[in-house]
């Protein structure tokens, strides 16, 4: 129940359409109720009695009672549907809301297919059962008190006779669902598993092509089908175990009510109309009884689609605007690092060991080094896509958690790493951070970027569209278009993260030459492993397993002799390329 008190906060709301489902089926389950009355009173009081001229009218109330309770029964499922849909519709806002909010940290573990399968599939677990399984269950109550208080009405020691089946019943409906919850538990995690691989694997066909692995990951993927299909089949043992005995259960119950009703009604101790709303009632009660099985299997199963939702909507979301969250007219682009330390996890290594520098706005700033040194792991904490774990990280003299965290991005450019593009138009994908830009603000930056001419000569320009993750461009295409969403939010800091590793050398020089022009008076970083890409900084770090090991102009480092001169001399036997 933790589960469901805990989601409350989505479909209560709504309560107003389930107590109208409840409602309506009160009236179902009510006239259903009828009929074993009905059924008594024709035999006993008309046939037995020789009325026959009342039966038309019996017949006719028969059929009123029906159209009445088929008109019930469309309340009751139309208000029960709305009352699921509404709430996932809520649910599904919600958690996608949250999936936006959570940190880079989240996202650093998470993986892509188990997140689709909590977002679609346990999502609609969920709605089945309080669309259907939840009334469902209602309606067992009802017909079971309902059932039982008549027929105890009617003899209460054929009543008992019945009840005495309930408490095997019980225990083997308990003992079901204790066994069923963590094997449907094991279903949903094991496709969302599924679902995990087909999603990598789509994601990383070049990949597995260009390796010849497709035997690998057929093999792979024939893995977790069979532990899904042994998920499945282990829930549905269960299920066929547990079912023929509940209903073996339920149906020696009514053996049981036969002989004794039937040796009641042969010694005149019980009419025979009685013995027959008898019999009607019992399947009444014992139907749902062996119905139950399914319904605990949908609670179950939503019960452990709810934890898996549940997981999501508790994770920490450790990177937060403050209360009085700082937002200024604007950012002038001064940053500065006073001894800062970061390591991703408490017991990890660090990734930044006391690292300081101070960068005025203009001041462009070379980040070099070997893989692993920390040069991304540095200006991801000027986003603040994490917090350091020692010293400060300040912008214009104020730590960045004080600012709105939306304001702070919204001035920082990144072109990461690895480019991403979305599957819409070029104008769509360089004006994604302002869509509100003109097409002109548009062409400016991607003039600066180096990308109008190659965006110019495809025959559909600007309104190109891209495939998945940009396919169909070069990865210096794509790079180009990258760093042109980032110069369109005309940002007071920009960071590069080896964003022109996949940029032919003339074209990286020319688009320097326009950076330097549109980051004028603005702060730029560039993390590069060619030596090309940052000797005209400002200000050149060169990072060595989380600590700058050597700070200086490109000359001052080449006379320094140091790291920055060895890789040098490794980049430039030919030194034609880079003047000293
Ligand atoms: N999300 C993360 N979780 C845990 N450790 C990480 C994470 N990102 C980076 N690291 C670790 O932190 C260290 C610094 O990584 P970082 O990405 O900053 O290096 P880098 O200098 O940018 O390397 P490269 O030039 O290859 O991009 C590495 O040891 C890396 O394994």
């Amino acid at each position: 129940m933790e589960t469901f008190k805990r989601l409350k906060r989505f479909y209560w709301p709504f309560k107003g359409y389930f107590f109208v489902s409840l409602a309506a089926l009160f009236l179902v389950t009510g006239l259903t109720m009828l009929y074993p009355f009905a059924l008594k009173v024709t035999i006993d009081e008309v046939i037995g009695a020789g009325r026959y001229e009342w039966v038309p009218w019996i017949a006719l109330g028969f059929v009123l009672l029906m159209l009445v309770k088929s008109l019930a029964a469309f309340v009751q499922q139309y208000a029960g549907d709305l009352f699921g849909i509404r709430t996932v519709y809520e649910l599904r806002n919600a958690l996608y809301r949250k999936l936006e909010s959570l940190p880079f940290r989240f996202y650093d573990n998470a993986k892509t297919g188990d997140l689709m399968s909590r977002l679609t599939a346990d999502v609609e677990v969920f709605r089945f059962f309080l669309s259907f399984g939840c009334a469902q269950f209602i309606n067992f109550l009802l017909l079971l008190g309902f059932g039982l208080g008549v027929m105890v009405y009617l003899h209460p020691l054929l009543a008992v006779v019945t009840l005495l089946a309930m408490p095997f019943l019980s225990v083997t409906v308990y003992r079901f669902d204790r066994k069923v919850h963590p094997a449907f538990l094991g279903v949903r995690r094991s496709f969302a598993h599924l679902t995990t691989k087909v999603q990598e694997n789509i994601s990383g066909m070049h990949t597995v092509k260009a390796l010849a692995r497709e035997d690998l990951e057929i093999s792979r993927f024939g893995d977790r089908n069979r532990h899904y299909m042994e998920a499945n089949l282990e829930a549905a043992h269960i299920w066929s175990a547990y079912f023929p005995l509940m209903e073996l259960i339920g149906n020696i119950s009514v053996v049981v009510l036969l002989a004794y009703g039937g040796w009641l009604v042969i010694r005149g101790e019980l009419l025979l109309g009685e013995l027959v709303a008898f019999f009607s009632l019992v399947w009444y009660i014992i139907g749902p009884l062996m119905y139950l099985g399914f319904i605990i299997n949908t609670y179950s199963q939503s019960k452990a689609a709810g934890k898996r939702l549940l997981e999501i909507l508790d994770e920490p979301e450790e990177i937060q605007s403050p209360p009085q969250a700082l937002v200024a007219e604007r950012i002038r682009g001064h940053v500065r690092f006073v001894k800062v330390s970061h390591r991703y996890s408490p017991d990890g290594e660090w990734a930044l060991r006391e690292v300081s520098f101070d960068a005025p706005p203009g001041k462009v700033i070379g980040l070099i080094g070997a893989t692993g040194a920390g040069k991304t792991t540095l200006t991801r904490l000027i986003s603040r896509f994490y917090d350091p774990t020692e010293g400060e990280v300040l912008v214009d003299g104020r730590p960045v958690g004080e600012y709105d965290l939306q304001f702070l991005r919204r001035h920082i450019g990144v072109v990461f790493q690895e480019t991403f593009l979305f599957s819409s138009t070029i104008r769509d994908n360089i004006a994604y951070g302002r869509p509100d830009v003109s097409m002109e603000q548009v062409i400016r930056a991607a003039k600066r970027a180096q990308a109008h001419d190659f965006i110019s000569g495809f025959p559909d320009g600007y309104d190109t569209v891209l495939g998945e993750r940009g396919l169909g461009l070069s990865g210096g295409q794509k790079q180009r278009i990258a760093i042109a969403r980032a110069l369109v939010t005309e940002p007071s800091i920009l960071i590069l993260d080896d964003a022109t590793s996949a940029v032919d050398m003339v074209t990286e020089s020319r688009l320097q030459e326009a950076l330097r022009e549109a980051m004028r008076g603005k702060t730029t970083f560039i993390i590069a492993h060619r030596i090309s890409s940052v000797q005209h900084a400002d200000e050149i770090l060169v990072l060595d397993r989380g600590r700058v090991v050597e700070r200086g102009t490109h000359r001052e480092l080449l006379e320094h002799g140091g790291i920055y001169r060895r890789i040098y001399d490794i980049q430039f036997r030919d030194r034609h390329a880079v003047p000293l």
